[in-house]
């Protein structure tokens, strides 16, 4: 039995999953944690890499893996390989005025054109921006620039540090390489030409980039950016790394992509298909045929991880609403969801805007939340449970009319993500989507992408597996709802 693993490594947490190649039948699993915070040392995602690999059994009888990770964060190297500053996650809006400047300098509907997406304060470019304005001092030490699993496949492959003992291989920067679905989320990469825009990138940093290449001399002039693979090309084999076992036939590295790429992939998503997917993010994508370029900045034009596109909207507030409002309620997610389906759509009129760590769909960085309609009788610990998941999906349902706007066609509706798992959120959704909604068997999805994309490395034929679904609601709209949480929209 030929095994191969994929890698989740997302915002709270690292999850591995090894399966079988043939059929993506789970054998093992493992997972571990990342730190809290917008701006987090990328030494954490690889220390909970390696411990989420040898939580799954490590890779010694595994042929092939591959990297899913949240997608945006910026990572700089020195020359010698080392991270200069904490990375700043997507979830980081520091950025935001300098995204509003590189838009008022470029144009939005010249972003749109040339990468697909309009900057907000989430995208690689505008981080850049900031660091070039507030810490100067880095920018001459910038020697690459890549993304997290960008720089998790460099690592997994025994790149690193110039002397760390966990890299083999040293500090070859011209080893780094990316996918199409990540490198699109940088705002200086063309969806639709496949290409990095170098004068992009030099807008935003102050210094030119170019490719990696390997053979290129060390101190070849430009700053480096990784090599983009195809959605079935490997990027190496994994290195003889300290406590990951390694095996006697190499283990190969495939080209890995960013997490909502991957979760498309993982559900064999095709044109018709909408996944809203609800972890730290909200996001809503699909994949289309054709690249997308919306000027209001509302739809991100991503590629995806095959060779189509992704047009996707995603939100700052989503898994961790239910963790604020359960941890108020004083209850976990079984009985916050007990309470909420107590209550009526609607709440009662309690509406809850939930920008609890600003947004970006819409663009309101410094925006906090707000509960709307409390009188004595909406003030109820079942309407507060209901409200939460209602203003929750109340915002990706606004992102799916956006995707739908653009054209893209929507037939049914896969919900994703650690808070699918609640009992409450999916028939809550088929009021607010007002569409049927399917729950896939609980599972990482984003992993099982990254495992199938390492399967399709390894064999150069895309593999389809079989998915299991565990729960189909029927549409059941229920037009109140949003309504309601129209009528409060800043
Ligand atoms: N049964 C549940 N109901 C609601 N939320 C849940 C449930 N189980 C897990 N979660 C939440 O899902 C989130 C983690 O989801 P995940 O998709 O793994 O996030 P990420 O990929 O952003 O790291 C956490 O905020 C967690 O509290
Ligand atoms: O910024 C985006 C998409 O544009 C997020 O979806 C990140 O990719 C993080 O994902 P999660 O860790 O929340 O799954």
């Amino acid at each position: 039995m030929t095994l191969v693993a994929g890698v989740d490594s997302s915002t709270q947490s690292c999850k591995v999953v090894i399966v079988e190649a043939a059929t993506g039948a789970v054998v093992r699993e493992g997972r571990a944690g990342h730190p809290d915070g917008t701006s987090v040392h990328p030494d954490s995602w690889w220390d909970a890499l390696r411990e989420a690999l040898a939580d799954a059994g490590g890779l010694a009888d595994v042929a092939a893996v591959s990297i899913g990770g949240q997608q945006h964060g910026m990572v700089l190297l020195d020359a010698e390989g080392r991270v200069i500053r904490d990375a700043l996650l997507w979830n980081d809006t520091r950025s935001a005025a300098a995204a509003a400047q590189l838009v008022s300098e470029v144009g939005a509907e010249q972003y749109a054109a040339r990468t697909g997406v309009v900057p907000v304060a989430s995208f690689t470019a505008t981080k850049l921006r900031w660091v070039r304005d507030h810490e100067p001092q880095h920018v001459e030490r910038v020697a690459a620039v890549c993304l997290p699993h960008d720089w998790l496949t460099w690592r997994l492959r025994g790149y690193g540090p110039a002397g760390a003992a966990d890299a083999p291989l040293g500090p070859d920067l011209e080893q780094l390489t990316t996918d199409r679905s990540d490198a699109s989320g940088t705002a200086y990469f063309s969806t639709a030409s496949g290409e990095y825009d170098l004068e992009l990138f030099e807008r935003a940093l102050g210094r030119p980039g170019r490719v990696a290449r390997s053979g290129t001399a060390v101190g070849s002039l430009g700053v480096v950016l990784p090599r983009v693979l195809g959605p079935a090309e490997s990027a190496g084999i994994v290195g003889e790394l300290p406590r990951i076992a390694t095996s006697a036939t190499p283990t190969i590295v495939g080209a890995g992509a960013g997490d909502n790429a991957a979760a498309a992939l993982g559900l064999g998503a095709e044109p018709g298909d909408v996944v809203v997917s609800i972890g730290t993010s909200g996001t809503v994508f699909a994949v289309s045929g054709h690249p997308v370029a919306d000027a209001s900045g509302t739809v991100a034009g991503f590629a995806d991880a095959a060779g189509a596109s992704l047009p996707l909207v995603a939100t700052l507030n989503a898994a961790r609403v239910l963790d604020a409002v359960a941890r108020l309620l004083g209850v976990d997610h079984d009985e916050l969801a007990r309470l909420a389906l107590d209550a009526e759509p609607g709440a009662g009129g309690l509406v809850l805007q939930p920008y609890f760590e600003g947004e970006r769909t819409p663009n309101l960085p410094d925006a906090t939340a707000t509960l709307f309609g409390m009188t004595l009788a909406s003030t109820t610990r079942e309407r507060l449970a209901r409200a939460a998941i209602e203003g929750m999906l109340c915002a990706l349902a606004d992102g799916l009319d956006a995707v739908t706007r653009l054209g893209v066609p929507v037939e049914r509706l896969s919900l994703i993500g650690g808070a699918a798992r609640s009992r409450a959120v999916a028939g809550i959704a088929a009021t607010v989507f007002g569409l049927p909604v399917t729950v896939p068997e609980p599972g990482e999805y984003v992993a099982r992408g990254a495992a199938l994309q390492a399967a399709w490395a390894l064999s150069g034929t895309r593999p389809h597996w079989d998915l299991a679904t565990a729960i189909e609601v029927p549409a059941d709209p229920q037009p109140i709802v949003r309504k309601q949480y129209a009528a409060r929209r800043p």
